[in-house]
This record gives C-alpha cells, sequence and structure tokens, in this order.
C-alpha cells in the first residue's frame, strides 16, 4: 500500500500544493486530475522520488521515502508526460537497452511479451516509425520491465487514437487486478478517468472536476480538511 502524509511541496517559497494525504490499495487504479498547472506533475515527481516533499512524509509498504529513497525507487515504475525512447532503436533495441538498467532481469521473450500484451507487435521497427500512440505503448512497456508495485501515469494516452487509449485502459485494468499494481494516473479526458479509475483525487482550488466528478458519481479522496 501507498500511504501519503500530509505532504506539501513548494518551490521557491511558492506552494504548489498543501497538507496533501490519501492511500492507494493494490489492485486499485485511482486518477488524478486538475486544471493545468494544478500540480498533478509535481506530485507525480515527488511519489516517483525524482523530487523530495517540502514537508510530510511517504510510505510504501513498510519503506519510508526519505529513509529508504533507493529501495522505494526499485518498485516504482514511471511514465514521465513526455516520451522518453530512443528514436534510433528498433523496439527491441530499446526494450533490451532498458533491461540492462533495471532492477529485475528479463528475458528478450518476456520483454517482446509485454509489448505484446499492449498490441504493440513491431518488434524489429525503429521508434521513429512508430506512430505517437505506438511510441506511448512502449514507454508503458519499458516502465513496467522490472515489475513495479507502484506505477505512475502522466497523461499517457494524450494524443493517441480511441481504439489504442481503449487496449491501454483494458492492459491496464488486467495489470491492476491479476497483479495487484497500484497506479495512479493523471489525464484531461475525463470519458478515460471515469471509465479506469474507481476513485479520483482532484488537485488544485478550482472546484470544476470535483463538481463534474459529482456528477457523475465518481467516489473523490479527499486531500485534506479543506475538502471533505
Ligand atoms: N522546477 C520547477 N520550478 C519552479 N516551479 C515549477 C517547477 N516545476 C513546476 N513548477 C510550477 O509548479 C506548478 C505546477 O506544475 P505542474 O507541472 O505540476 O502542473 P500540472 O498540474 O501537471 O499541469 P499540466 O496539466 O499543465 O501538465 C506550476 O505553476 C509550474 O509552473
Amino acid at each position: 500500500m501507498l500511504n501519503v502524509e500530509r505532504i506539501s511541496k513548494t518551490y521557491n517559497k511558492q506552494p504548489i500544493f498543501t497538507d496533501v494525504s490519501f492511500s492507494i490499495h493494490p489492485g486499485e487504479i485511482i486518477g488524478l486530475v486538475g486544471e493545468n498547472g494544478a500540480g498533478k506533475s509535481t506530485l507525480l515527481h515527488v511519489l516517483a522520488t525524482l523530487q523530495m516533499p517540502t514537508t510530510g512524509s511517504i510510505q510504501l509498504y513498510d519503506w519510508y521515502y526519505q529513509k529508504h529513497r533507493k529501495h522505494v525507487r526499485r518498485h516504482i515504475g514511471f511514465v514521465p508526460q513526455d516520451i522518453a525512447i530512443w528514436d534510433n532503436f528498433t523496439v527491441r533495441e530499446n526494450m533490451v537497452f532498458f533491461e540492462k538498467l533495471a532492477w529485475k532481469n528479463k528475458s528478450e521473450k518476456g520483454l517482446k511479451e509485454l509489448c505484446l500484451d499492449m498490441n504493440l507487435d513491431r518488434w524489429h521497427d525503429k521508434v521513429h516509425t512508430l506512430s505517437g500512440g505506438m511510441k506511448r505503448k512502449l514507454n508503458l512497456a519499458i516502465s513496467l520491465i522490472h515489475d513495479p508495485a507502484l506505477i505512475l501515469l502522466d497523461e499517457p494516452t494524450v494524443g493517441i487514437d480511441l481504439k489504442s487509449k481503449k487496449e491501454i485502459a483494458t492492459y491496464l485494468q488486467k495489470l491492476a487486478r491479476n497483479q495487484q499494481k497500484m497506479v495512479l494516473y493523471t489525464s484531461h479526458d475525463m470519458d478515460e478517468i471515469k471509465a479506469l479509475c474507481s476513485k479520483v483525487i482532484c488537485i488544485g482550488e478550482d472546484p470544476f472536476y470535483r463538481n463534474l466528478l459529482q456528477h457523475a458519481g465518481k467516489k473523490i479522496v479527499p486531500l485534506n480538511n479543506s475538502f471533505p
């Protein structure tokens, strides 16, 4: 379980978010929504251990981020907003390259299966010949090589077609259900959030997303006392 307790983040004394608390249980896919600049990416960066919270504590299973940062990292898969793969390498070469950097070894057969699970079947094709959606699928496959317990996805389906979105959603649902992964997923596509996520975190002061979700009968995770 991921337990986030009263974390805050400031940049140059400017608060980005304050007093944020929530939990993610194994098997849960939680949505993270909010207007541009609300702090979604910043929160994901903190949860990915790329930045430290200014105050508060985060615990993944028995490990505290502050104390066991290196260990915690091994159990996190992070897909950043920008696609981060090698354009002149093939799909296979990218998977093999990132496997070498991963904490766990995986056979080439296992790597290929990860791609095929998402209907990415262009194993020997160079990345620059793939569509945007295929690149996003490869980015996601790379983040899963080391079999992470917590998967953090920052707008993983932006600019991709409905079919690929559905394939990714189905894959994530299977992953969460069958392997008890914890998933935190940001998107500006509310239909996607409503279909995929069991609960939703609304970050930022603007009540727009909260109202929209309440209307749709979605469970909203209260972040602190100011948003009961
Ligand atoms: N390294 C940084 N230094 C200073 N301020 C930053 C830094 N990174 C982000 N910010 C600021 O933090 C705020 C939150 O940014 P963030 O990228 O987390 O928002 P977001 O909710 O992900 O936005 P979007 O929906 O546009 O992706 C913004 O005001 C941004 O300018």
